[in-house]
Order: structure tokens, then sequence, then C-alpha cells
């Protein structure tokens, strides 16, 4: 029952709550059920079947609508007396500024991505607003508190990059299924349809059974006669049959390993087979979303092991199908678990692949879920987090500073506790986001253009979205669409510039000025050039350093779309302050290592991303070395102190 005090502060509370989905539904029932009064939503997207199962506001009838107008709608059925305000809009535009931001009391989150997140922690920074901040992964969850210049912010420890491996894992000695759904989905899909100017770690030889009188041709380059079968066969004999003939014939690799076997598509599927079966609904198929290899082909049930050969006919179906229906997608089609056509062809190119490996088959329905990152959302976490949620904004909002916890939902319960609350840490004073520390920067300046450092270190990184950088008080670059002609001219010639030829250079020793006004962030990056780095262990060619963290074992609760660092446990006194009820109790810290599943050693590799999501089964699978989980940033000595 709440006191007379809480009552009166969350009668009185205008919150901002940021994303409908899993725990914003949830939450916003909370809310209205604990008698808030002035709830505004902003929320991006529209409701999908998928939704239904969790998103319990949403109905049927509701899909395709938006998902914040929707929420408040169905509220406001059993609360019809309160304010709901829905934006059905992304939190990072324009009109969500600082004086936005200002005119609430608390901001609550339940978002789904670190680009989001980073965004509204900055805002809120920038407002003086407090954030409840949230995420969930199937039984792990988190709610954490940030309040600035009391608490850390939500930027304050760096967060670990989803799951990576080492490129040449990749590229040439897969091991696990999983090595096979990264190399199809980042390298081949993206080599195929993605942006053509982006790197790509995809080994390309010149082939040999191109047919070409030009010995530098690029296979994946279709010539505007060429039949989109017989080009599908040009590929998959490239990359599965003469890449692989290449790569065996450096034996030293293959010494301590199981060598592939390449694999050709006339050795798969006899011509006729193709013609027969390959094709069989060419002219059926109108409607772009209804395109799928699957039906063309009549393999109807996704959870079925294909064999080679129906891998084989889905790879060149799927290839032929985005050629002749999707060709306005090529050059900058990403991967997208819901796009079916592109999980069929990764499928089917992850299986051939996993087949010259050794590696055994997977079902589309499995690679699907690999290749998505799909951790599937259980309700209870999503309705124990928003409960959370409400219980720390109500404390926030009362300034009961000192009684403000970090909770984390444990996967098993350790001492019959499944919620681990521990008190909040002061900020980082060398957290660039919240505090002035300037960044150093290793780069070679002689090499590296200014296009990579925007888009590693600036966008990546530093997770700018409208980023200007001055060296002095010149204006080197400055992103928008409402530049000049001529200025843009002009930054597109510097973007191809190496850093030690724009005008004025940039060398050891510069400091560069880079802000985004949006976000009201600004911090100095100090420049040294560094002359090699290395390629496993520094992919970017550059490495950013800075601000301090966590040495000692990390614990790792993984969030909604992202996995979150706490490092609670690194603790200075050896003892975390846990209040399973308000009073708390005092715990060892080697206690509550034991407690908390979960736990890693971090180390830099060379990487190539899975996706947005780390996946907890794959976390817990560390008995590979190949399989690294890697922080943002190389661990340093830990500094984090907790609140007096
Ligand atoms: N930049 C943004 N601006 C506004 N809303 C956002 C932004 N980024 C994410 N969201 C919203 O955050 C919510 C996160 O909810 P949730 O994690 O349940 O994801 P979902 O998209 O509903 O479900 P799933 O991804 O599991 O299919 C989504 O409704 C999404 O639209
Ligand atoms: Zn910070």
């Amino acid at each position: 029952m709440a006191s007379w005090s809480q009552l009166e502060a969350i009668k009185t509370a205008k919150v901002l709550m940021v994303g409908a989905g899993g725990i914003g539904c949830e939450l916003l029932k909370t809310l209205a059920l604990s008698g808030f009064q002035d709830i505004h939503i902003i929320d991006m997207d529209t409701i999908e079947v998928s939704n239904l199962n969790r998103q319990f506001l949403f109905r049927q009838s509701h899909v395709g609508q938006s998902k914040a107008k929707v929420a408040r709608d169905a509220v406001l059925k059993f609360r019809p007396h309160i304010s709901i305000t829905p934006h059905h809009a992304n939190v990072k535009d324009p009109e969500f500024n600082v004086d936005f931001f200002k005119d609430f009391n608390v901001v609550l989150n339940g978002l789904d991505n670190l680009d989001a997140r980073r965004h509204v922690n900055r805002l809120c920074l920038a407002a003086g607003v407090p954030l409840v901040e949230s995420g969930t992964t199937g039984f792990l969850g988190q709610v954490t508190v940030h309040v600035k210049g009391k608490t850390e912010c939500y930027e304050c420890q760096p967060k670990p990059t989803p799951k990576t491996y080492p490129v040449c894992t990749i590229t040439s000695t897969p091991s696990k299924f999983v090595h096979c759904i990264v190399w199809a989905k980042d390298l081949l899909f993206a080599k195929l349809f993605g942006d053509k100017n982006q790197e790509n770690d995809l080994n390309v030889h010149p082939s040999a059974g191109t047919n070409s009188t030009n010995p530098t041709e690029d296979v994946f380059e279709r010539r505007a006669d060429e039949d989109p079968e017989q080009y599908g066969r040009k590929i998959y004999d490239h990359v599965f049959g003469y890449n692989i003939q290449v790569a065996l014939a450096n034996e030293e690799t293959w010494k301590n390993r199981n060598k592939p076997r390449p694999v050709y598509v006339r050795d798969v599927l006899p011509d006729k087979l193709i013609q027969q079966n390959g094709s069989l609904e060419k002219n059926c198929v109108t409607e772009e979303s209804a395109v799928s290899a699957m039906s063309s082909l009549g393999l109807k049930n996704p959870q079925d092991v294909w064999s080679l050969a129906e891998n084989s006919r889905i790879f060149l179906e799927a290839l032929r199908l985005f050629i002749e229906k999707r060709q306005k997608d090529f050059g900058n089609l990403a991967f997208d678990k819901d796009d079916q056509l592109a999980v069929e062809f990764v499928t089917a190119a992850a299986n051939v692949r996993a087949s010259s490996f050794g590696i055994s088959l997977h079902s589309l329905f499995e690679a699907k879920g690999i290749a998505g990152n799909i951790v599937h959302a259980v309700a209870t976490t999503n309705a124990v987090i928003a409960g959370l949620i409400v219980i720390e904004a109500i404390k926030v909002l009362q300034g009961d500073f000192q009684n403000y916890r970090m909770t984390y939902c444990l996967e098993h319960p350790s001492r019959k506790m499944l919620l681990m609350p521990v008190q909040p840490f002061e900020a980082n004073k060398s957290c660039y986001v919240c505090s002035e520390t300037p960044l150093l920067l290793e780069i070679n300046t002689r090499t590296s253009k200014l296009r990579d450092f925007v888009e590693k270190i600036v966008k990546n990184k530093l997770g700018m979205n409208l980023p200007l950088i001055m060296h002095g008080s010149t204006l080197i670059f400055e992103a928008g669409d409402d530049l000049e002609e001529d200025v843009a001219a002009n930054y597109a010639l510097n973007l191809d510039k190496a850093l030690a030829e724009l005008p004025p250079p940039v060398t050891s020793g510069t400091v560069l000025t880079v802000e985004d006004l949006r976000q009201e962030l600004s911090c100095n990056i100090n420049i040294k050039h560094r002359e090699e780095f290395d390629e496993e262990k520094e992919p970017d060619g550059m490495v950013l350093s800075g601000w301090v963290t966590p040495t000692e074992k990390d614990t790792r609760v993984v969030s909604n779309g992202e996995s979150t660092s706490t490092a609670q446990l690194a603790e200075k006194s050896d003892e975390v302050e846990t209040a399973p009820d308000r009073s708390g109790t005092k715990r060892k810290l080697s206690e509550m290592s034991e407690m908390m599943d979960n736990i890693h050693d971090t180390k830099p590799c060379s990487s190539l991303d899975i996706g947005d999501q780390l996946n907890p089964q794959e976390v817990e699978d560390n008995g590979d070395d190949d399989d690294i989980v890697v922080l943002d940033e190389s661990p340093g000595p830990s500094k984090r102190k907790k609140l007096q």
C-alpha cells in the first residue's frame, strides 16, 4: 500500500515512457493502475502479429496500427480519466529535444536497442531529468536508475558489443553452424545485396569457373544479359567450390582441422533437376511480400532439415527471386529476420557451407533463430521488470535517493532470490557522456580517411547521429540534410581524404571537437598517430580510449536487445549492499558472484557481429576459444564507487 506522500508524488508526476513493446505494455498498465495520471508514450512501431503473444494491450484487429496509440486506447478503457498522450514517432526525431524532455519529472525506457537508449540517456542528462532504464531477454532482465549528479549515467560503463567472432573463423575455418550463419548473413548476403561500398571480408578470389577472359573480373557482378539461374550457379560454384579449393591449398591451415570439401553445383544438382523442379512457379508470384523460394519449390515445413540438394535449390531459387522480383532492393538491403526470402537464402547458404565443413545442417526455423538472434521473450519477465520500473520511478519522484536500487532479474534462483537489487554507483569521472573528459584516439593519420573516423568512431563508438567535427575553429565535417550544396560537396570531398591531408591537417597532437547538437553532447578527442594495428585485436584500425572500464570479472546481464555490463560486483569494498526487502542486507562480493549467471572474462578480438542481441545460451557456451564476448572498449582498472 502506497503512503500518502507516495500517492501525492504519483498523482502530480508527468511521466515519459519510451517504447510500448513487451516491457512498455506492462509498464503502461502498471503506471495507470498505480495512480499515475499524466503519461506520454513514444513508440515508432506499428503492431505486428508476433507481438500479440506478450504485448497484451494489442489484439489481432490492431495489427498495422500505431503501438503508442493503441496502447493508450486500451488503457483508457479501464482508466478513462487519466491523460495519456501517444507519439507515434522515433524518439530521435528533432521534436523530442531537450526542452521537450525538460517537461517531465521522470523518463522510463522500455526500448530494445542501444542506439535509442544512448540517445535518451543524453537527452535526460542535458535536460536534468532522471531516467529509469530497463531491458529483458528471456528470463534475464534489469532495471537501473540514472540521476544526474547522483548516480552513474547509462553510458558510464561501456557496453559489451553483441557476440562477435574472429574474422578468420568466419571466412576460413568455421567449426559451428553459427559461424556459417554469420558468413552467409554478414558476408555473402551483404556482398550480393548490400551496400557495395561497405568493406566486406568475404575472400573474393578471381574465379576459375567464370569462363571469363578477364581474371580480375568481379564474379559477383552480374552481367546485364546473364540468366539469373546461371548467375546463381556461378556464385554457388565460386563460394562453395572454388574458394574452398583455394583455401585447401594452404596445408598449414588444415594441419589440426578437418579439411572442408569443395561443393560444386553440378555434383549436387544435375542440370535436369533444376530445370524440372528449380523454378516451378516462375510466373505465379507477383506480390513482393509473398516471394518465397520455399513455396516456389513446394517446401512447406520450416522445421524440416533440408538435404544438401534442397538447400542448393533454395539457394538458387532465392537468388533468382531476388534478381527477378526484388531488383530495386539491391545495393541497400540489410538482413532482416522478418524478410522470408532473406532468411531462406541465408539458411540455404549457411547449410551448404556447413555441409562443406562437415557441420550438421539446420532447419530454416533454427537458422532464423540464430541469424536473427532471437531469444524468445518471456511475458512474466517483462511484467516483473515493469513493476520494478514503477517502484524505482516512485523513489525517484520522491527524491528517495538512499533507496535507489539497480535490480537484476536472474535466470536461476540462488538462495531463493530471483531478483538481485544493488545500490547504484556514482558517475564514472572519465565518462565522456556525463563528464567532460577528453578521449584519446590512436589512428594512422596518413592512411585513415575522415570517413572511417566518422563511421567507426563518431557514429559507432560515440553513438552520435548528426555529428559536427571541428578542428580548432574550422568545421571539417557536418552531417545533415539541410546543408547548402557547395558545403555538402566540400564535406563529401573531405570524407575521402586521409586525416593528414585535410585542410587543416589532422596529425598527432591535434584535438578534434566532436558535437551532436541534438544530443547536446560535445567531446574533445586527442589524436595520436600510430603506424600499425593488430588486425585481429584492433579490427577498426584505430583505438579509442579514455574512460575507465572494469577489470574484474564483469557481470553481464542481458538486456532487451543489447547486453548490459554491470560492474556492481567489481567494487572496491568487496561488499555489495542488496535489498531484497527495503531494509537492505550486506553480502560478500564472493557470495554475490556465485549467485550470478553468465560471468565471463572479456577478451578483445577482431570481430564480426552476429546481430543486435546476445543469446544467453551462447553466452554460456564458453568452451570454445572462438566464442569471445568483447567489451566495446578494452578493459582497464575499475574506479567504480558505490554511492555514499
Ligand atoms: N528509436 C525509437 N523510437 C521510438 N521507439 C522505439 C525506438 N527504438 C525502439 N523503439 C520501440 O521499443 C519497443 C521495444 O519493444 P520490444 O523489445 O518488445 O520489441 P518489439 O519490436 O515489440 O518485439 P520484437 O522485437 O521482439 O519482435 C518497440 O515497440 C519499438 O518500436
Ligand atoms: Zn556517464
